[in-house]
């Protein structure tokens, strides 16, 4: 699949006031586009959009997949919280969750739409995340706002804490302040050549709006000063190493991989 780039707007529906609407552009800098625009300012687009479910990022046209909406919980995060694996998950694993006898501190230092930040904050973990595209950032602070008060998924996003920022600078202040985390999670996104790797929609959607993450290499210096325990890094399955710096071990799954560095024992 080739990598375009579609510029994003924030797309003002009538239902939605015109109050979010300036939330939205003061958090992600996009222009504003009325539904009722020429179909050429319309189409082929990105567009934000405040849907009556939460806030949306959809792709406009008629063969454009459907929006994506961070939700904590239903959907499939709510029901992988209701009936996940718990220890037996392999990103539980990697992070070391079931070895340790204490909840964990973990950074997830590319957060993304906080799917695996959920996971591991279900599993008892802190998760401070950072996540430097505005749009995604509103997204994730959308599903985060609209968990908060649901009676389940409430205390568990009670235990995670979006910071915005580009993560390696971030991650260097913090090493100043000698501060420490337990676990440094990194998932950068990959160029996606290969059909099976591109079939989730939020893939898809995220390559269109941000493409690869090509400084990624910078992450692993810092998260391996700021790591107490380990760093793991998820990547797919032939990727080469982040950094060309091979793990200590790795799990391997179907379609991906967690390459763990262990820095001290749990
Ligand atoms: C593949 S996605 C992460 C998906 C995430 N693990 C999840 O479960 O939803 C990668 C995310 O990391 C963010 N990212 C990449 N490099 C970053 C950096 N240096 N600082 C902050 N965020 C970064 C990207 O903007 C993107 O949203």
């Amino acid at each position: 699949m080739e990598d375009v780039y579609l510029a994003p707007a924030i797309l003002a529906t009538p239902h939605c006031c015109s109050e979010r609407i300036a939330e939205l552009q003061a958090l992600t800098g996009l222009d504003v586009i009325e539904q009722d625009a020429p179909k050429y300012v319309r189409e082929q687009r990105l567009v934000l959009w405040q849907s009556p479910e939460g806030l949306a990022l959809q792709q406009t046209g008629k063969k454009a997949p459907g929006p994506v909406i961070v939700d904590f919980v239903g959907g499939a995060v709510g029901h992988r919280r209701k009936y996940g694996g718990g220890k037996s998950q392999s990103i539980v694993k990697a992070v070391g969750i079931a070895d340790a006898s204490r909840p964990l501190s973990v950074l997830d230092a590319t957060a993304g739409l906080g799917r695996d930040a959920f996971v591991l904050a279900t599993m008892g973990s802190t998760v401070t995340m950072v996540e430097r595209s505005p749009i995604v950032r509103a997204l994730l602070a959308d599903g985060l706002q609209r968990a908060a008060s649901d009676e389940d998924a409430g205390s568990i996003v009670a235990r995670m804490n979006l910071l915005s920022g580009h993560a390696p600078e971030l991650m260097q202040g913090m090493i100043g302040e000698g501060r420490k985390f337990d676990v440094v999670y990194l998932d950068p996104m990959f160029p996606h050549r290969d059909k099976a790797a591109a079939v989730k929609k939020e893939m898809v959607l995220f390559q269109t709006l941000l493409g690869p993450d090509l400084d990624a290499d910078d992450l692993l210096s810092p998260a391996l000063a700021l790591a107490e325990h380990r760093v793991v890094v998820k990547r797919p399955k032939r990727a080469p190493d982040l950094a060309e710096q091979e793990p200590g071990y790795r799990l391997e799954g179907k379609s991906g991989r967690f390459d763990i560095y262990p820095l001290k024992r749990f």
